[in-house]
C-alpha cells in the first residue's frame, strides 16, 4: 500500500518481534518504515517478508560501501526482495554508484537508489579528523552532485543541507532526512538535527525519525504529535 506520507520509521530494535510489536501498531497508510543494521543482521530476509506482508513499504538502510561488484550485486539482491528504497555510501564512488544504479536498470528493478552523504551524527570536526578539509555543507553538496550525477534517485543528508542541495541538484532528487527531532525530544547521538515541520519547509522529501517515536513513552502519541505538526491529522 503506497503512503504519500513523508514519514519513515526507523524500526531499530534487537529482534524480529521487538520490531513487528512496533509494526503492529502503526499503519502503512500513515508511514514508512526503515529496517537498519541491527535489525537486519538479527533477523534476515525474514523482516522484509513480514513487512511487506503487513502492507508496508520498506527503506532497507544497510549502507553499501564495498567494490562495485559487491555493492551492484547487494543492491540487486535488496531489490528483489521488494524493498522501496535501498542505500549506498556515497563515499564509494561514481563507479560505485554507476555500477548499483546499471544493475537495478539491467534488472527492470524499480527499488529507490540513494547515497549517504555524510552521517547526521557527524560535525565539522569529525570530517576533519578523516581528513576532510572542506566545510561540511561543501563536502555534503560535492557527495550528491556526485550522487546525481551517477543517476542516483537521491540522498540521505540532514535537514540542514536540504534549502542547498534542492538549489544545486534540482528536482526531482529525493532528500531523506534522519536526525529528525521534534521539540518534545532528545537529540541523543545525532549532530545535524531539525525539527518535522522546519525540515519539511526546508525540502526533505523524506523524515527518518526513530528514538523520538519508539522510545517514547506512549509511540503512538509522539506519531500523532509529529502528523499534527506536519498538517497530516
Ligand atoms: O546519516 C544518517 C544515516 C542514517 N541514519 C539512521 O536513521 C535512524 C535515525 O534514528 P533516530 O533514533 O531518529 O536517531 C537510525 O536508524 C540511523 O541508523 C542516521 O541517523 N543518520
Amino acid at each position: 500500500m503506497a503512503t504519500d506520507s513523508p514519514i519513515i520509521i526507523a524500526l531499530d530494535y534487537p529482534s524480529l518481534d521487538a520490531a513487528l510489536c512496533m509494526a503492529d501498531q502503526l499503519d502503512p497508510a500513515r508511514c514508512r518504515v526503515k529496517v537498519g543494521k541491527e535489525l537486519f543482521t538479527r533477523s534476515g530476509p525474514a523482516v522484509l517478508e513480514a513487512l511487506h506482508g503487513r502492507g508496508f513499504e520498506v527503506f532497507l538502510d544497510l549502507k553499501f560501501h564495498d567494490i562495485p561488484n559487491t555493492v551492484a550485486s547487494a543492491v540487486q539482491a535488496a531489490a528483489e526482495q521488494g524493498v522501496w528504497m535501498v542505500n549506498v555510501h556515497a563515499s564509494g564512488g561514481r563507479r560505485m554508484m554507476e555500477a548499483a544504479i546499471q544493475r537495478l536498470e539491467q534488472r527492470g528493478l524499480t527499488t529507490h537508489l540513494i547515497a549517504v552523504t555524510v552521517l547526521t551524527s557527524m560535525q565539522a570536526d569529525d570530517l576533519a579528523d578523516i581528513g576532510i578539509n572542506v566545510s561540511l555543507a561543501e563536502h555534503v553538496e560535492r557527495l550528491a552532485l556526485l550522487a546525481k550525477q551517477s543517476g542516483l534517485h537521491g540522498v540521505v543528508c540532514s535537514a540542514q543541507e536540504a534549502s542547498q542541495l534542492h538549489v544545486s541538484c534540482g528536482e526531482p532528487f529525493l532528500k531523506v532526512t534522519p536526525g529528525i527531532r521534534p521539540s518534545f525530544a532528545a537529540a541523543n547521538d545525532q549532530q545535524r538535527i531539525m525539527t518535522p515541520s522546519k525540515a519539511i519547509e526546508a525540502g526533505s522529501s523524506h523524515l527518518v525519525i526513530g528514538r523520538p517515536v519508539t522510545q517514547a513513552a506512549d509511540p503512538m502519541e509522539a506519531l500523532e504529535a509529529i502528523e499534527s505538526e506536519l498538517g497530516r491529522r
